[in-house]
């Protein structure tokens, strides 16, 4: 085994170092003279995902969620930086430039997703009996067809479906959206994984099955071991899964993770300055003050062409002239890690004028 990818079981999860995925948007067809754009999608992300670990992403639409989670899970390959599942590159794994004794199909198994909306992704033309059993086979169980019907059966009665045998026979268009938001959750598990992607995977169900749903996948957490990336543009709901999985929220802004620590500490105490306008614009949390957002523009630049130096100065009401020359490194503050200067008591952000609008 190579010495720089001898993965353990000590190591974390999930580690991703300096991440970057940067789409190339070639000009259509017709666009004469038009030129490849690059959107900065995901840019400098790092984090580790331990063993039953939370990690909710949270941000404007737009600000490269989706595409962190997936670059997470394999299913999207990153640009720049490493990704490492158990301490192995999974991308060298999936390249066969890796000589760990795990494989690709290994690695995919172990990280799963679950959308938004788990309609289109269960076949409408099968049972949930049938759905529910391909994973059993794709893992290699070696069940009987009884015990594969007594697994999914108990599974399914775990999650509320009960009777189960009233369920077993439905195709996926005899659900409701919190039943199949359910199967799809049964169907991950199934597959015996140690990171589960849910990507807005509550956003589309009713505001009384939110919190249900949630406790669901933190009551299964405990019992398959999962960890989850939770992606959700609602920072009130992130909090109430991150803070019950004793996990971190991660903020992102165009690309970049602003700031990153416990669910209470960045409610209550946040330190970037876009961390605090996440919650002044979340009125579940009941923190909104009377007035103004705390920012200078409301529109978000375009990740074709971030800004210089901190992305976030052109919105910021603490920027300063600091900001708009350098991009600010991360800096620890007890649980959080915040990228702005102002944790920096001696940087000479302090002694730089203000930032006209
Ligand atoms: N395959 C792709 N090709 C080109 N650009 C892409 C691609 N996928 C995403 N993008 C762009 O990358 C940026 C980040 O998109 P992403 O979907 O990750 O953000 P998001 O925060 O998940 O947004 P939303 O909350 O709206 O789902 C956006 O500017 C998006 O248009």
């Amino acid at each position: 085994m190579s010495s720089n990818d001898a993965g353990t079981d000590s190591e974390p999860v999930l580690s991703l170092s300096d991440v970057e995925v940067h789409f190339e948007n070639r000009p259509g067809l017709l666009d004469f003279g038009g030129e490849t754009q690059t959107v900065r999608a995901v840019d400098g992300v790092s984090f580790d995902l331990e063993e039953r670990d939370v990690l909710s992403l949270v941000g404007e639409s737009g600000c490269g969620k989706t595409t962190l989670g997936k670059t997470s899970i394999g299913l999207q390959r990153p640009t720049g930086g490493t990704v490492k599942y158990r301490g192995h590159d999974i991308w060298k794994v999936r390249d066969g430039e890796s000589d760990a004794d795990i494989t690709w199909d290994e690695i995919r198994q172990s990280l799963q997703i679950i959308h938004q909306d788990p309609g289109s992704s269960l076949n409408p033309n099968r049972r949930l009996i049938s759905i529910l059993s391909e994973p059993l086979r794709l893992t290699g169980a070696d069940l009987s067809r009884g015990e594969r019907r007594e697994r999914i059966y108990g599974l399914l009665e775990h999650v509320g479906m009960t009777p189960a045998s009233d369920f077993a026979d439905r195709y996926p268009h005899e659900l409701s959206g919190g039943e199949k938001q359910r199967v799809a959750l049964c169907r991950a598990l199934l597959m015996n994984p140690d990171v589960i992607l849910a990507d807005e995977a509550i956003s589309a169900l009713d505001v009384s099955l939110r919190v249900e749903m949630m406790d669901l996948m933190l009551d299964l957490q405990e019992e398959f071991d999962t960890s989850y990336v939770f992606i959700s543009h609602d920072l009130s709901n992130a909090r109430y899964f991150t803070q019950h999985g004793d996990g971190k929220i991660g903020v992102m802004y165009l690309g970049e993770l602003a700031e990153i620590g416990p669910a209470e500490d960045m409610v209550n105490d946040p330190h970037h300055p876009y961390t605090n306008v996440l919650r002044w614009a979340t009125p579940d949390l009941s923190l909104r003050e009377a007035g103004e957002p705390p920012m200078r523009k409301i529109d978000i630049p375009d990740p074709v062409n971030p800004p210089s130096g901190c992305r976030f100065h052109t919105r910021c009401p603490e920027a300063r002239e600091a900001c708009r020359q350098e991009s600010p490194p991360d800096y620890q503050h007890n649980g959080q890690r915040v990228a702005c200067f102002r944790e920096d008591d001696d940087h000479e952000y302090w002694d730089s004028p203000e930032l006209a609008d």
